[in-house]
């Protein structure tokens, strides 16, 4: 079987420790053989992004533009190849496998425009004969540490921009899906990226990640992933007084009002709190539903999920596919326990195993009723395809219940009033809102992130990503 090797350093290498990257949807079918970096050879990728780091902070717009742009376009051609790869090894229907591949590509055409629009600002000074200019730098060598959920989309939304504002890479992608971060680091090479410039590190956290952080060559670490690693990544870059971005969990509500469109309600909870099997920072596991529509919503979603195919993800007619490993289906079934365990909550749908023609991690998706938002199903990030629903009795509650939370990454509201609408948009406590919309599911030009405990440090993505990749400098000349 081939092996995938690291890049560092502009050439493929290691392997003598490797992993197999397994097919969740068939546990017996290995899509291929990925290298683990040790420290010492994170410490290489590191020297070599550092060494980099100069010539591509000076590399002219027309070249840095050329690359991503070629990247882009190669992604583009391949989606349907690369989507087919994801859905194989993180297990996300092939549909929302290609849908994301081509997110992916959307992302390096967006940043590649981007190369073209750097600018500055040129002010008078309250000197005489004093110029000020202001201008951006890249921050230098930037450590990528990206989860197993969006395994190219994300890698994509942090390489893109930090390659366009001009710093180097050390990426590390989650140990389960290293197939489309080889992908990546192998498109890129191709389309001209010189050597050291992007640094593939695959393997595990408490190895690569570790090396990562513990490096004083590394000026600036973008996280997504738990709120655990997180904070722990926040207090080593602390350590360094090294900038840090952190995408963590959600807990995201979706409140459904009386006067709401019951089939756009129902499909907003659908989607956001099933599709990709749950497994979304973005996802609504709270569906705060007022008394008027509680019952007719819960009817008519638990009808939805009845007619949902879970199986194999790459297979047609799939709606949901596999949970990404074991692990993450402990969890799952964990919580699935806890709710169980409560007084008043209603296993009112789902929730079992399920075989399939093939061994993989199959789990009906779960829907509590009656649930209180101090239970800790309602607390806690699953991650997983299980849902609640909480009652409120009007707009009011319903607005206090979905910003009673540690998180604040994504929030959503059905509702057909102009009123409740503009009121709900700004008074979530949410760094994303939803208006009759998934909470799940975002443009890739635009920022993304949350407050509380969901996010740290500036927006990812669009224009506002040059927050976190530059630093700005103030200059100021005699005439
Ligand atoms: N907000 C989000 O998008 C995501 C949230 N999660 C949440 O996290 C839970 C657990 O998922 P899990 O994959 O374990 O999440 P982690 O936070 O552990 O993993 C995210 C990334 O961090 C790496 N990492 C782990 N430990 C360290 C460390 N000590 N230093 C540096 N990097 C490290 C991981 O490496 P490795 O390759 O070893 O995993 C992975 O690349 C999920 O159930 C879910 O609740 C998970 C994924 C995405
Ligand atoms: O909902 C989306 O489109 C993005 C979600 C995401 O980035 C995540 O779950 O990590």
């Amino acid at each position: 079987m081939d092996l995938h090797q690291n890049l560092i350093g502009g050439e493929w290498t290691g392997g003598e420790d490797a992993s197999d990257n397994i097919n969740p949807s068939d546990t017996n079918d290995v899509i291929g053989r990925y290298a683990r970096a040790d420290a010492a050879a994170t410490r290489e990728a590191i020297a070599a992004a550092k060494a980099a780091a100069p010539a591509w902070a000076r590399s002219n717009p027309a070249q840095r533009h050329a690359i991503l742009s070629a990247a882009a376009a190669e992604i583009m051609a391949r989606k349907a190849e690369l989507g087919e790869l994801l859905a194989r090894e993180e297990g996300k229907t092939l549909a929302e496998g290609i849908g994301e591949a081509a997110r992916a590509g959307q992302i390096f055409d967006f940043f590649a425009g981007e190369t073209l629009r750097l600018a500055g600002d040129v002010l008078p000074s309250i000197r005489p004969n004093v110029g000020i200019e202001i201008t951006r730098e890249p921050m230098g060598v930037v450590g990528i540490i990206t989860p197993w959920n969006f395994p190219i989309a994300i890698p994509a939304w942090k390489i893109a921009p930090a390659l366009c504002y001009g710093n180097t890479i050390v990426f590390k992608p989650a140990d389960l899906v290293p197939g489309c971060a080889w992908a990546i680091a192998d498109i890129l090479k191709r389309a001209g990226l010189p050597d050291g410039v992007l640094n593939l590190v695959m393997g595990r956290g408490s190895v690569v990640g570790e090396a990562i952080l513990d490096s004083a060559d590394v000026d600036a670490v973008t996280f997504t992933g738990s709120v655990g690693t997180g904070k722990h990544v926040a207090a080593k870059c602390a350590q360094y007084m090294r900038k840090v971005q952190l995408e963590m969990g959600g807990k995201n509500p979706l409140v459904v009002l009386d006067d709401a469109d019951l089939g756009i309600a129902v499909d907003c909870a659908i989607n956001g709190a099933f599709f990709s099997t749950g497994q979304r920072c973005t996802a609504s596991s709270r569906l705060i539903v007022t008394e008027g529509i509680h019952d007719k919503f819960v009817a008519a979603t638990i009808d939805k999920l009845k007619a949902l195919t879970v199986d194999d993800a790459r297979k047609d007619g799939t709606h949901i596919g596999p949970v990404v490993d074991q692990k993450q289906l402990d969890t799952d079934l964990k919580y699935l326990d806890i709710g169980r365990s409560e007084d008043s909550a209603n296993l009112a749908w789902g929730g079992e195993l399920l075989n399939r023609a093939t061994p993989g991690f199959y789990l009906q998706p779960a829907l509590f009723t009656e649930t209180t938002n101090d239970m800790r199903i309602n607390r806690e990030e699953i991650f997983g395809p299980v849902a609640t629903v909480i009652r409120a009795k009007d707009y009011d509650e319903a607005l206090a219940l979905a910003n009673d939370t540690p998180f604040g990454l994504s929030s959503g509201i059905c509702t057909t009033s102009l009123k409740y609408a503009t009121h709900f948009k700004r008074n979530a406590e949410a760094g994303m809102v939803m208006v009759n919309l998934p909470t799940a599911g975002v443009d890739p030009h635009v920022p993304f992130g949350g407050r509380k405990g969901s996010s740290y440090g500036p927006r990812e993505q669009g224009r506002y990503a040059a927050e976190f990749y530059t630093t700005v400098k103030t200059a100021y000349s005699l005439a």
